[in-house]
C-alpha cells in the first residue's frame, strides 16, 4: 500500500445518515474526488443494488463491497462514502482505519425512517414494518460503528455544517500528526 497513511476521509454510518450527501459537500470543500462505494459496486456489477441482491444475493454483494473498499482506499486524498453495512466486515474496518480518518454519521430512528421511507434502492429495508426493521438493525450494528475517529449526530444538522465539522476535526488531526512527526 501507499506510504501515505490515513490520507483519505472515510464516512461510515447506518443507511440514511447522510454519508453520500455529506461526502459530496466535504469533497467540494477539500477539492478532492468523492467516491461512493455503493456506486462503485453498481459499476463493477453492471446492475443496480436491488438487482444485485435479487440476482446474486447479499453474500456476493458483500464480496464486491470488500473488493471496492480495498481498491478505493488504496488511493489517497479521496472522500470515501461507504455503504451502511460495509463496517460489518472486520477486514473493511481495519482497512478504513489504516488508510483514512474515519467519521461516523449517526441519526435518530425517527430521522432515519423519515429520510429512507420513499427510497426503493435499499433492499434490506423493503417490505412492511420499516421502523421495526431499522430499530433492529441499528441495535445489531451499533458496535460496528464505534471504531470511528469522530461521531456526529446528524439529526439536527444541515449537511454543510456536518461537512464543516468533519473538515475541522480532520484538520486538527493532521496538524497534530505533522507536529508529532516534526
Ligand atoms: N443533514 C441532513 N439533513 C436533512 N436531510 C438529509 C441530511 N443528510 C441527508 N439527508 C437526506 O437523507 C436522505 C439519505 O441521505 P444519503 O443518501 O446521503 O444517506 P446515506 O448515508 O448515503 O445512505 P446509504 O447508506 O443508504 O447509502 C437523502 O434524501 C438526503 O437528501
Ligand atoms: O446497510 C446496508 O447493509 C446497506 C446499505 C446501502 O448503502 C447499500 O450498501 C446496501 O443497500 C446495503
Ligand atoms: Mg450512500
Amino acid at each position: 500500500m501507499s506510504t501515505q497513511p490515513r490520507s483519505n476521509i472515510v464516512l461510515i454510518g447506518f443507511m440514511g445518515t447522510g454519508k453520500t450527501t455529506v461526502g459530496l459537500k466535504l469533497a467540494d470543500r477539500l477539492g478532492w474526488p468523492m467516491i461512493d462505494t455503493d456506486e462503485e459496486i453498481v459499476k463493477k456489477a453492471g446492475m443496480s443494488i436491488p438487482e444485485l441482491f435479487a440476482t446474486h444475493g447479499e453474500a456476493h454483494f458483500r464480496t464486491l463491497e470488500r473488493e471496492v473498499v480495498r481498491e478505493t482506499l488504496a488511493g489517497s486524498h479521496r472522500v470515501i462514502s461507504t455503504g451502511g453495512g460495509a463496517v460489518l466486515a472486520e477486514e473493511n474496518r481495519a482497512c478504513m482505519s489504516e488508510r483514512g480518518f474515519v467519521a461516523a454519521l449517526s441519526a435518530s430512528l425517527e430521522t432515519i425512517v423519515e429520510r429512507v421511507k420513499n427510497d426503493s434502492n435499499r433492499p434490506l429495508l423493503q417490505g412492511s414494518g420499516l421502523e421495526e426493521k431499522v430499530r433492529t438493525m441499528l441495535q445489531e450494528r451499533q458496535d460496528a460503528y464505534r471504531f470511528a475517529d469522530l461521531t456526529i449526530d446528524t439529526s439536527p444538522l444541515a449537511a454543510d455544517d456536518i461537512a464543516e465539522h468533519i473538515f475541522n476535526a480532520w484538520t486538527k488531526e493532521r496538524l497534530k500528526r505533522e507536529e508529532l512527526s516534526g
